[in-house]
C-alpha cells in the first residue's frame, strides 16, 4: 500500500511538517525518509511495533535529538535551532509521568508553571481551571503519591497543558487505566482538540482506542511510514485487494458446519471463536454482545469469520441452516485498525 497523500484539512498550514526526515544510529536507520504533515487541531495516531521509530521521530520534533537528514518544522520552527521556543509550544507526556510524590496535585502543577516562568497569580488560576477540567478539583490538595494510575494520567495532562501549548504529544496515555477511566481520558483528549484547537499526537498500541479518537493515523514500520490516512480510507484499501470477510454469529456450531463452510467455493479461511471468549478490547466484542447479550447465550454462540474472495453470505447462511445450525446474525465485515495493523505489521510486509 502506498502512503496516502495528506488530505486532512488540505490547504491549511501544517503545524507539524516533516520532509525526508532521517535519523541514523551507527549502522541503523531508526527513521528513514519520513514525510508527514499534521494540521492544527488534528488528533494523529502514531502506530507501529516496538523499535519502529516513533520515539525517535518524537524526539526530533521536540529538538531533543538532531536529524541526520531532511527537515522538521514544528509551529513553523526548526526544533534543533529553536529548542526552547519549541519546548514552550509542545507539551510531551511520557508513558510514565514523574511527579513529586509527597507534594499535592496543585503543588506539582505550580512547580511546572514556575519552570515555565508563568507568573504565580496566573499559574494559580490556570492550575485550578485545569484541575477542574481533568476532573481532579476535589483531589487538588491530596498528595500525588496516593493517586491512582488514572488520576496520575489526568494530572499529567493538566501538567502538559499548564504552559498552554499548541501541540501535545501523549505516549500511551491510557496504559494501566480501568475502562471507565479510559473513556473519560479519551473524551477529554477529543474535547481538547475540538473545543480548544489543540493538536494531539498519540502514540499507542491500543488500536481500538486510537481508532475511536484519531482523525488520522500513521503506520510506522522499520523507520518508514508505510501508510497514513483516516481509518475508513485505509480500510477501503484493504477491501480493494478483493478479500471480503463475512461475519456470522451461529448457535449450535460444530466441526461439520466448519467443514461445510470451508468447502464453499470462494471461501479461503474459516475462523471460529466462542462469543464468551471475545476480548472486550476489540471491535468483535460489540458483535458478540449484540448476538449473545447474556452469558448463557454467549456460551452457545460462536462468532465465525469467513475470509473469501467474494461475498458468500447467501450460500453460507443456507449451508448453516441446512446443517442444523442457528444463524443469529450476519454482516460483511467493516475493516478496522486491528485488521490494518495485522496485515501490515504482523505480516511484516509493505504491500
Ligand atoms: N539512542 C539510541 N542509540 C542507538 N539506537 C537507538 C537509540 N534510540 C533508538 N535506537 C534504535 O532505533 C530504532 C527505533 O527506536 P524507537 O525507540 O524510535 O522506536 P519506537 O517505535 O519508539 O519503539 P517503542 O514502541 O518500543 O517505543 C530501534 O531499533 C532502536 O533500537
Amino acid at each position: 500500500m502506498e502512503a496516502t497523500p495528506w488530505t486532512a484539512s488540505a490547504g491549511a498550514e501544517p503545524i507539524i511538517e516533516l520532509k525526508g526526515l532521517k535519523k541514523r544510529y551507527g549502522e541503523q536507520m531508526a527513521v528513514n525518509g519520513l514525510d508527514l504533515h499534521i494540521a492544527k487541531g488534528e488528533i494523529f495516531g502514531l502506530l507501529g511495533p516496538n523499535g519502529a521509530g516513533k520515539t525517535t521521530t518524537i524526539l526530533m520534533m521536540l529538538g531533543l535529538t538532531e536529524p541526520t537528514g531532511g527537515s522538521v518544522r514544528v509551529c513553523g520552527l526548526d526544533p534543533a535551532r529553536n529548542p526552547l521556543t519549541v519546548k514552550r509550544r509542545v507539551g510531551y507526556m511520557p508513558d510514565d509521568v514523574g511527579f513529586y510524590e509527597d507534594r499535592t496535585a496543585l503543588d506539582n502543577l505550580m512547580f511546572t508553571a514556575r519552570l515555565n516562568r508563568i507568573p504565580s497569580a496566573q499559574a494559580r488560576q490556570l492550575a485550578d481551571r485545569l484541575l477542574e477540567r481533568v476532573g481532579l478539583a476535589e483531589a487538588r490538595d491530596k498528595k500525588v503519591g496516593a493517586f491512582s494510575r488514572g488520576m496520575r494520567q489526568r494530572l499529567g495532562i493538566a501538567d502538559v497543558l499548564i504552559k498552554q501549548p499548541d501541540i501535545v504529544i501523549l505516549d500511551e496515555p491510557t496504559l494501566g487505566i480501568d475502562p471507565e477511566g479510559v473513556r473519560e481520558l479519551l473524551r477529554l483528549i477529543r474535547e481538547l482538540s475540538r473545543q480548544d484547537g489543540l493538536t494531539v499526537l498519540l502514540s499507542s498500541h491500543h488500536l481500538h482506542q486510537v481508532q475511536q479518537i484519531c482523525d488520522r493515523v500513521g503506520l510506522f514500520v522499520r523507520g518508514e511510514l508505510i501508510a497514513q490516512g483516516d481509518v475508513p480510507s485505509l480500510a477501503r484499501q484493504l477491501d480493494q485487494d478483493g478479500t471480503v470477510t463475512v461475519e456470522l454469529a451461529v448457535g449450535g456450531w460444530n466441526d461439520r458446519l466448519a467443514e461445510t463452510l470451508a468447502s464453499l467455493p470462494g471461501v479461503k479461511e474459516v475462523r471460529a471463536e466462542n462469543a464468551s471468549e471475545i476480548d472486550s478490547e476489540t471491535g468483535a466484542a460489540d458483535a458478540a454482545q449484540i448476538a449473545a447479550p447474556t452469558t448463557e447465550d454467549a456460551v452457545d454462540t460462536t462468532l465465525v469469520a469467513l475470509v473469501c474472495d467474494r461475498d458468500v453470505a447467501s450460500e453460507a447462511s443456507a449451508a448453516i441452516v441446512q446443517g442444523g445450525g442457528r444463524l443469529l446474525a450476519m454482516k460483511r465485515k467493516q475493516y478496522g485498525l486491528d485488521d490494518i495493523y495485522h496485515r501490515y505489521f504482523e505480516g511484516g510486509t509493505r504491500a
